[in-house]
């Protein structure tokens, strides 16, 4: 008998999953409590542009407070959640992601970490208790966002540069362009039956800002990519924060830092709640590979400033490689003109 996808399937993607789930067990691990960890660091971003944080600081009663208030908007009727939508720039989305075309099983809050200005329309969701969720995204994104600003701090020691504010005071900025995102993968019971498949959640891509700070409740699907093409599946860990290298990072380290492609695959049994924030630059800032880290080399890119990348990227697919429009063709390709 030919089993045929349920219609609720067929709009999204089915990619085939020939292994069953080996978790990959070499993610590089950095305690936080140790200067030490800033040379580990370092090797994380340039061969993976990915690692996992311990001894973070970020307390798990922040951290379960905000996930319990997601659990709640997330159970919400379909009509009541849609008051809070579309997610341009800021809201609810369910199923598309961006403006593009590109579908998920997934649904989201998308929303600016601006402490003064997270979305007003909230309120009218949490109708009961709009403070309550108000308070937790305050506490959980002021402790993460700390957290970032030390790891950029622990960076910039780590490729000696003198200045190791460089990167994390574009975080601190009034003006820094920083997203946050809570995703709720609901379970695809469906998919068990089509046994090699998985359900594409959160398609292949990378994050355009400097840093991306992920958490999960203690369940699988997330992956990130190698270059050889291959994905690794992280290990869920209920306590520990997951760090992504993004675009703008990759630039200003002119490339030596790689900016992870990552994705998550649905689960068939277990509900997976992620919570992001992306640390990005104030919208002027121009993205340029430090000086320090030239000593002469040629920088890989153009000159371009977040605003610019931002509004390109937000205009591609989720799975195009955003650099490639920025990137230089090097003095070498051009042949002389005769
Ligand atoms: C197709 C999309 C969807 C984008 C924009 C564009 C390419 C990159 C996606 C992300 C990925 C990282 C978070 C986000 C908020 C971001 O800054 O870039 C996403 C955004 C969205 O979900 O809207
Ligand atoms: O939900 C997740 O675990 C990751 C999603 C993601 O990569 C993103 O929102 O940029
Ligand atoms: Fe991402």
């Amino acid at each position: 008998m030919v089993l045929l996808p349920k219609p609720a399937l067929e709009q999204l993607s089915l990619i085939r999953n020939i292994k069953p789930t080996t978790f990959f067990s070499g993610i590089p691990l950095i305690d936080l409590s140790n200067p030490d960890s800033k040379h580990l660091l370092v090797k994380a971003c340039e061969e993976f542009g990915f690692f996992k944080v311990v001894n973070h600081g970020v307390p798990l009663e922040f951290i379960l407070k905000l996930e319990s208030e997601a659990v709640k908007f997330f159970s919400l009727p379909l009509s009541e959640k849609e008051k809070a939508g579309p997610p341009n720039p800021f809201g609810y989305g369910n199923k598309s992601i961006g403006q593009n075309g590109d579908v998920g099983w997934v649904e989201y809050l998308l929303l600016t970490a601006n402490q003064e200005s997270i979305s007003q329309r909230l309120s009218s969701v949490f109708g009961d208790n709009p403070e309550k969720f108000r308070r937790a995204l305050n506490d959980y994104i002021s402790a993460v966002k700390k957290m970032a600003c030390e790891i950029l701090e622990m960076m910039a020691d780590g490729l000696k540069i003198q200045n190791r504010n460089v990167l994390s005071k574009l975080l601190k900025d009034e003006q820094s362009d920083s997203v946050f995102r809570l995703n709720h993968y609901p379970p695809c019971p469906e998919i068990q039956a089509l046994k090699d498949h998985n359900m594409i959640g959160f398609g292949e891509h990378t994050d355009p800002q400097i840093i991306s700070v992920l958490r999960s409740n203690n369940t699988s699907g997330l992956q990130i990519s190698l270059n050889d093409g291959s994905w690794l599946s992280v290990p869920p860990d209920l306590s520990s924060f997951f760090i992504n290298v993004g675009d703008s990072l990759q630039v200003m380290t002119n490339g030596l830092f790689k900016s992870v492609r990552h994705r998550v695959l649905a689960n068939s049994m277990k509900a997976r709640v992620s919570m992001i924030y992306f640390g990005g630059p104030p919208l002027g800032e121009k993205i340029a590979p430090l000086p320090s880290l030239m000593r002469g080399k040629e920088s890989l890119y153009r000159e371009f400033t977040w605003f610019e990348y931002k509004r390109s990227a937000y205009s591609s697919r989720l799975a195009d490689n955003k650099l490639l429009l920025f990137e230089r063709i090097p003095a070498s390709y051009i042949l002389p003109q005769k």
